[in-house]
């Protein structure tokens, strides 16, 4: 959807579309957006991956594959930047931080490796199955691709440079998992002054459903907005034409 005449998005700006979003609809310039993919690794979607390996559900994690699939679709037709998130370390494990880390004793991945000598010096290790993004989505070049070693991205990566050098305002989410990476970014995000939008139905909890509606809740009560995918291209569409 366009904007009406002369609407500014929040940062105060014209050339914004209107997204509809809980809990309000939310205006963005779509370049200075970019679209993150959170981890969409075989660790966190795919059945063998640390994820499962841990304990956690994914057998719902396909569909989620699908609505990514279309979003990044919609971002790349309206000229939106696409960046992948990957989670996870060297294959020494030395960015885990040892016991001294709160990562080390909270990280499910390292404790499934302590538990599970047998996955040891496979989950979440770069260079490995675990670590690859999923089959079905493939970076494209004038993508930007970005390891991170915490849940947020923008703790000790690049992130806030990137983002800030093309003079990106909105963060529109998507990937696995909700309650985890999704959400600490965004709330960093939030922190730095980016508008975040977390896309539902192109993520995916970590945990029980009842976690998938509390971040999300959470998000659109005191951090950002919550949209899906449909209207996501909706939203677009207008831009995609006048591209065309
Ligand atoms: N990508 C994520 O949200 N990760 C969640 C848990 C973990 O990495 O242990």
């Amino acid at each position: 959807m366009d904007a009406p005449a002369g609407y500014r998005d929040p940062a105060g700006r014209h050339g914004a579309v209107v997204l509809p979003a809980r809990p309000e609809a939310i205006a963005f310039d779509p370049t200075a957006t970019v679209l993150i993919v959170v981890d969409m690794q075989n660790a966190y979607a795919t059945k063998g991956g640390y994820l499962d390996l841990a304990g956690f559900d994914v057998s719902g994690t396909g569909p989620v594959i699908a609505q990514i699939t279309r979003a990044v679709a919609a971002a790349r037709a309206a000229g939106i930047t696409v960046m992948w998130f990957q989670n996870g370390w060297d294959p020494d494990y030395v960015e885990a931080g040892g016991p001294g880390s709160p990562n080390w004793h909270k990280s499910n991945a390292l404790k499934t490796m302590r538990r599970r000598p047998e996955a040891d010096a496979r989950l979440l290790a770069k260079g490995t199955w675990d670590y690859a993004l999923v089959d079905a989505l493939t970076p494209e070049p004038g993508d930007i691709v970005l390891g991170k070693p915490r849940y947020s991205g923008f703790y000790n990566t690049q992130l806030d440079s990137l983002l800030r050098a093309r003079g990106v305002r909105t963060l529109v989410f998507t990937g696995i998992a909700t309650n985890v990476c999704v959400e600490s970014t965004l709330r960093d995000g939030y922190h730095r002054e980016y508008f975040g939008i977390v896309l539902g139905d192109a993520t995916h909890q970590a945990g029980p459903p009842a976690l998938q509606e509390s971040a999300l809740l959470n998000i659109e009560t005191f951090f950002g907005w919550v949209s899906d995918v449909a209207a996501f291209e909706a939203a677009l569409a207008p831009v995609v034409s006048r591209a065309a």
